[in-house]
């Protein structure tokens, strides 16, 4: 993914066709019939005006004639087609809400799943660490001052159909009155309106540009109710603190918005006296032909109707907000690629099934800084290795083994598996032969058995393995023990969830990369994964690594010297350079970077022991 396509700037053109045809390709038949409804719902009321003014025009004949005179027939006529036409008007509109409402839904899960499926494109993962692409995204589920997503902005068309079809009806009873007021009334309110709608989608645009801004303020607005940081907000006090700094950012971002709406307010002051006086001229004008003779009493209401009608027009109300920012956001999501098939592979046997990866000169650089973080990095690790990678804080460990298991290409360089380069030809076939329990693991809000599953999902199945592991990692009794078994939730937060320790977390991490393992991995990186385990969990971890692992290869980053003398081999990293490579024996009598920071913890756990 190109730097142009991850922070392509907030769209400026609207959706309204796109998203339209988007809505009859996810929906057709739902959204012919709302179409279909919004045409009878606005042309039902244009009718009932018509009957109302032929109603009145009867009236005069009719009365004092009795009940069953021709007169009074076609009395009863008119009343009984304004009565259909009443709950003709009705149906169509309650249909043609829930309809609309339920295409809105479906466009927007579809350009939900557009979105998600886009991002997931890439096997690389820095476009999702990039701030200008995570408010693409944002924009495109229609995050803003307020959610507005996508298919909002098709319920808000079809209700503004309906009004067009009805605005232009009434314009043509009015012609009918006097050939020049249906047009002239029809421009005059279309004028008024289309400015009213400008001035929404002007605050809708200045709004959605605050993307970026907005995602940091609710940011700051939802840590105190985040479970996570629940326990730090309370212990150090901070709510406060978010509350002041969430105040602080806010208003300055919504200081255009505000000003935009005091403008806004002034243009509607305007509109009502443009309005007003319009409407008053009219009905004089039609009360002055009534009365000399020239119109009939039944085309005078039926002009007042029509005049009542067309005001509608004017509205600019929560539809143009649920066309400004829905069309918006869909704009915004029909701008990431369609990807329909999923792109994971299976896990299937590489080139040389035990492949030894070499990195050739690597060089890496995150997006935005100004340093690389790597320079140069040559290391052969042969299949079947136990590596130990160590290093201070921020030395590029992690680093390192992203770019092994293909998740970041490198700058410069190259990282080899057997012959084969690793390049986006073969970036996800590669992944699915590593396995890993990184420092930050998946804690999926779904079973334990999915949890420990995702390992290798096609063996989903293979219920032997899952109780293999889960027996390898220390969790037969922790899942013996939960409400459901293997089918407990693994989150309070849902019914009959249950919430794991950090430790029991980490058992579950390990599990699952013991299980993708067992079903053909050959790679294992682990980033602190004792971190969490107690001392005996610990040490069973290590003194059953070597039948746990299968013979893959292992590559380990630890700061605990105790995990990490038991490799086979360890490497040192310094500001992004191996300084020091060898055994644990070879590096303690070298007497350098790693002799000192092994006997500096030695020591410690020495004084301590004393
Ligand atoms: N996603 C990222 N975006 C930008 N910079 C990053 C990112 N991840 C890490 N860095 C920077 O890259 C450098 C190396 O980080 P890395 O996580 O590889 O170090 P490490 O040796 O694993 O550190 P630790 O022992 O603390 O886990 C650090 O200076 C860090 O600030």
């Amino acid at each position: 993914m190109t730097t142009e396509e991850r922070q392509a700037p907030p769209a400026q053109r609207w959706a309204t066709t796109s998203l339209i045809r988007y809505a009859f390709t996810v929906a057709p038949a739902a959204a012919t019939v709302t179409a279909a409804m919004a045409v009878v719902a606005g042309a039902a009321p244009v009718g009932i005006t018509i009957a109302i003014g032929e109603l009145i025009d009867g009236l005069t004949p009719a009365i004092g004639g009795g009940l069953d005179t021709p007169a009074a027939r076609e009395c009863y006529a008119w009343v009984a087609l304004i009565v259909v036409l009443f709950f003709v008007t009705h149906l169509a509109e309650s249909a043609r809400t829930s309809l609309g409402r339920a295409v809105g839904r479906r466009v927007t899960g579809r350009l939900g799943e557009r979105v998600m499926m886009a991002a997931s494109q890439p096997a690389t993962i820095g476009h999702l660490e990039d701030s200008a692409y995570l408010s693409r995204i944002g924009r495109a589920r229609g995050a803003g001052t307020i959610d507005m997503p996508p298919g909002e902005a098709v319920f808000g068309y079809s209700t503004r159909a309906s009004l067009w079809v009805s605005s232009i009806g009434f314009a043509a009873l009015l012609t009918q009155v006097s050939w020049w007021m249906g047009p002239v009334v029809l421009v005059v309110f279309v004028v008024i309106h289309l400015r009213l709608v400008r001035n929404y989608r002007t605050a809708v645009i200045e709004s959605v540009n605050q993307t970026k801004k907005l995602r940091r303020t609710s940011y700051l607005r939802d840590v105190p109710t985040t479970p996570d940081a629940a326990r730090e907000v309370r212990l150090f006090g901070l709510t406060a603190f978010f509350r002041d700094a969430y105040q602080a950012q806010w208003r300055p971002n919504m200081v255009e918005v505000w000003q935009r709406r005091r403008e806004h307010r002034l243009f509607v002051v305007v509109v009502v006296l443009v309005t007003g006086t319009t409407v008053a001229s009219i009905f004089y004008y039609l009360g002055h032909r009534a009365a000399t003779g020239s119109t009939t009493v039944g085309d005078l209401a039926m002009g007042g109707l029509a005049i009542r009608g067309l005001l509608q027009v004017l509205r600019a109300d929560d539809d143009d907000l649920r066309m400004g920012f829905g069309s918006k956001a869909a704009t915004e999501a029909l701008s990431f690629p369609a990807v329909t098939t999923t792109t994971d592979p299976e896990r299937e046997p590489w080139e040389t099934p035990a492949a030894t990866i070499s990195c050739e000169d690597l060089h890496f650089r995150y997006g935005g800084a100004q340093d690389d973080v790597l320079h140069g990095i040559d290391l052969v690790v042969p299949a079947g290795q136990s590596l130990a990678i160590v290093g201070l804080n921020g030395a590029g460990k992690t680093t390192l083994t992203r770019l092994i298991a293909g998740l970041d290409s490198p700058g410069g360089g190259t990282v080899r598996v057997g012959q084969s380069p690793i390049d986006d030809s073969n970036r996800r076939r590669w992944q699915r032969q590593v396995v890993g329990v990184f420092q930050d693991f998946g804690r999926y809000e779904l079973t334990v058995r999915e949890n420990i599953a995702f390992g290798s999902l096609v063996d989903a199945d293979d219920e032997d393995g899952l109780r293999a592991v889960a027996h390898q990692a220390g969790l037969s009794g922790f899942i013996e023990r939960l409400p459901h078994g293997w089918d407990t939730v693994m989150s309070s937060a849902f019914t009959n969830g249950v919430e794991a320790s950090g430790g029991e977390w980490q058992r579950i991490a390990i599990a699952r990369a013991l299980f993708g393992l067992r079903h053909g991995a050959q790679l294992l990186i682990m980033d602190e994964p004792a971190a969490s385990l107690d001392p005996r969990a610990e040490a069973q971890l290590y003194d059953t690594f070597h039948e746990l692992t299968a013979g893959a290869t292992t590559i380990a980053i630890s700061h605990r010297f105790a995990t990490v003398r038991k490799a086979e081999r360890v490497v040192v990293l310094d500001e992004g350079r191996i300084i020091e490579d060898g055994t644990h024996d070879d590096l303690m009598a070298a007497g350098g970077r790693y002799a000192e920071l092994f006997r500096l913890q030695a020591k410690r756990f020495e004084e301590v022991a004393s």
